[in-house]
């Protein structure tokens, strides 16, 4: 069925646009025989973010999907309207009033006219969005946000809890779930807030759970889905007949060869049942998360003793087949699904025994580029699966929609600020067609790392007077071809800057994204420093920052946790990549700063809303 050809409205410059590719496609058939054709024709729905996910869509798209419902007149429980933070008032039977102060309204909380007033509409809406979340939902979520304090209160087997405090969060005192973990980890362990009533529609829900982890972003959702996992993972193992007989017969051949290695016996004569059969997937969209992912996965593994091997493009294909075959048996991959999806199309057996599937960053797997692959993968491994997880910071609407639509029995765990870029992140915003810039972009650029740089260094490092802290700075460009060109001028500014695209080399980018993603105070002596800006002598040298210069590539899932300041060399193209890449920065709690550099064609007016709605600690639409 081919969607039909409609126009389109940009989100950045609202002005209209021919078809996307998208909406020209054929329907993928795992995606079913459905058109999105009846959908509103402004943006694309894939750039737009639901402010609908913790309940779904009312009705499947082109039945009033995306259509707000009429606001019921009952209040939704005895004691709704008395946690109201705004007042309560009924903009549809006020009409005349709204029109004179807020402009006309076209009938979807928006305004047609544009510039600023469109803002209070937007605002408008969300909260009412937001009110007919049911109380008795907000109510059980709060209450299981409190009742939870500790990893020990989880039902999960010991060996994993202490895989949380003495490997992945080592070193830290006063370890506490994250509001995600709390509520994901006891879902997934079975035991759901009883007030998410799921529409079981189809016997599949009977033999397998699906979940949906919305969170925002450094949330901690990787620990959230790979502990219940790993406690599955291991609880499957200890009663499975085979693995328990093969053990057996493995102890016996031992003792029969007095302690002589027994590999080549397993090799030749009894693979592990496991092998090339793992019963754990997790599919992430770039190598740097595989890698970050099998990092945090492989230390799980060193208490809970699982096997887990990362599959991706970084990988030469003899190094795979070692990682797939390998004789000890394999529980979980971490792999991108380009890779996956190959190599099940030789040998289709390897998705045969999936128990758990983990889409993690699912908006962008689920979107045109990946979900071919994605497709196939789900495919293949849904007959045998018992719990599928999707996981997400942003959930554009036309996700939800096929969430709704496709897996009608999913249970959205969803956190009350996701969309929301957390107001301890701080946008500041420069003007790059005014004095002293004149649209010189790259100028203001320059200046705006240097002016952190120079703040930074008039505070003494952590080791004391004698040390310098350095900053580590991430700047996003739009365009793949800018990061050179931003690179290279940075660098001619006496700014240590390294550039990220695909053609980066694998050693470069390692390197730049262990700097980056290391939680380790990075710092230098003045001495070092003064070296440093000796053998620069010609030029201005700033010693204490590290700059990475990068495209939407590093901006997904990539763990930042010591970056506090994120430029925007450009304007992102939608209000998605403006809560990734400002989400590298102000990870778990931490403080963060954005600045955003804006040019004589970009759309203030957005910027400002983004900026609006972020002082307002809003949902971002
Ligand atoms: N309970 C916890 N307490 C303290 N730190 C934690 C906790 N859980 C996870 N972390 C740390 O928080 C950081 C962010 O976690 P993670 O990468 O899982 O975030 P995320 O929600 O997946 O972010 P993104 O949406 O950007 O991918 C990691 O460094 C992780 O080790």
């Amino acid at each position: 069925m081919w969607k039909r050809a409609r126009e389109s409205v940009c989100l950045i410059c609202r002005s209209a646009s021919t078809p996307t590719r998208a909406l020209l496609e054929p329907t993928q058939p795992w995606l079913g025989q459905r058109t999105f054709a009846t959908r509103r024709p402004e943006r694309p729905s894939r750039m737009v973010l639901s402010d609908r996910v913790a309940r779904g869509p009312s009705s499947p798209p082109g039945k009033g999907g995306d259509v707000p419902k009429k606001p019921r007149n009952k209040p939704d429980g005895p004691w709704a309207g008395m946690n109201r933070t705004v007042a309560n008032i009924d903009r549809t039977r006020s009409p005349a009033k709204f029109a004179s102060t807020r402009g006309r309204d076209d009938g979807n909380g928006k305004d047609d006219r544009r510039g600023g007033k469109e803002r209070d509409f937007k605002a408008l809406k969300m909260q009412r969005a937001l009110s007919t979340v049911p109380y008795s939902l907000r109510q059980a979520v709060k209450a299981r946000l409190t009742e939870i304090e500790s990893f020990d209160q989880f039902d999960l087997r010991q060996d994993v809890k202490d895989a949380v405090t003495n490997e992945v969060l080592k070193g830290m005192t006063d370890i506490k779930p994250t509001p995600v973990q709390k509520l994901a980890i006891s879902a997934m362990l079975g035991n759901p807030l009883k007030e998410l009533r799921i529409r079981r529609r189809s016997k599949d829900a009977l033999q397998r759970e699906e979940f949906l982890l919305a969170a925002e972003t450094g949330s901690g959702k990787t620990l959230a889905y790979l502990l219940p996992t790993i406690h599955h993972l291991r609880k499957q193992e200890a009663e499975d007949e085979n693995v328990t007989r093969y053990n057996e017969r493995l102890q016996v051949e031992r003792e029969h060869r007095n302690g002589a290695p027994v590999s080549e016996w397993i090799e030749k004569f009894e693979p592990h049942p496991n092998t090339a059969r793992p019963r754990a997937i997790v599919l992430v969209p770039t190598a740097e998360l595989v890698e970050q992912v099998y990092k945090v996965a492989k230390s799980i593994s060193h208490v809970a003793k699982f096997k887990v091997r990362p599959l991706s493009a970084n990988y030469n294909p003899a190094k795979i087949q070692r990682n797939l075959y390998s004789h000890g048996g394999i529980d979980m991959i971490i792999s991108t699904p380009h890779i996956l999806a190959k190599i099940a199309e030789r040998d289709p057996n390897i998705l045969s025994r999936v128990h758990h599937l983990v889409i993690d960053e699912a908006d962008s797997l689920f979107d045109r580029s990946f979900s071919p692959e994605t497709g196939k993968i789900v495919d293949r491994s849904l007959p045998s699966l018992k719990q599928m997880v999707l996981c997400s910071a942003t959930i554009p609407r036309r996700l939800d929609n096929y969430l709704d639509a496709h897996f009608p029995n999913i249970q959205r765990i969803v956190t009350p600020n996701l969309h929301a870029i957390p107001r301890r992140v701080q946008l500041g915003v420069i003007d790059v067609s005014k004095d002293p810039y004149r649209n010189n972009k790259l100028l203001a650029c320059a200046d705006a790392i240097w002016s952190i740089g120079k703040d930074a260094a008039s505070h003494d490092g952590p080791g004391g007077p004698g040390e310098i802290d350095v900053k580590r700075i991430m700047v996003f460009v739009n365009e793949r071809d800018s990061t050179q060109e931003v690179t290279d001028y940075l660098i001619s500014k006496g700014i240590d800057a390294v550039a990220l695209h695909r053609d980066t080399s694998d050693q470069r980018q390692a390197e730049a994204l262990a700097t980056f993603t290391s939680n380790e105070p990075l710092k230098i002596t003045k001495e070092e420093s003064e070296k440093r800006a000796q053998l620069v002598k010609s030029r201005r040298h700033l010693p204490n920052t590290k700059v990475i210069v990068a495209t939407d590539l590093a901006s997904r899932g990539i763990d930042t946790l010591a970056v506090r300041h994120v430029v925007l060399y450009d304007v992102p193209h939608t209000t998605i990549d403006f809560i990734h890449r400002l989400g590298r920065a102000g990870r778990m709690g931490r403080r963060g700063r954005g600045i955003v550099l804006v040019g004589k064609n970009d759309r203030r007016d957005v910027v400002a809303e983004v900026k609006e709605s972020m002082y307002m600690g809003q949902a971002l639409i």
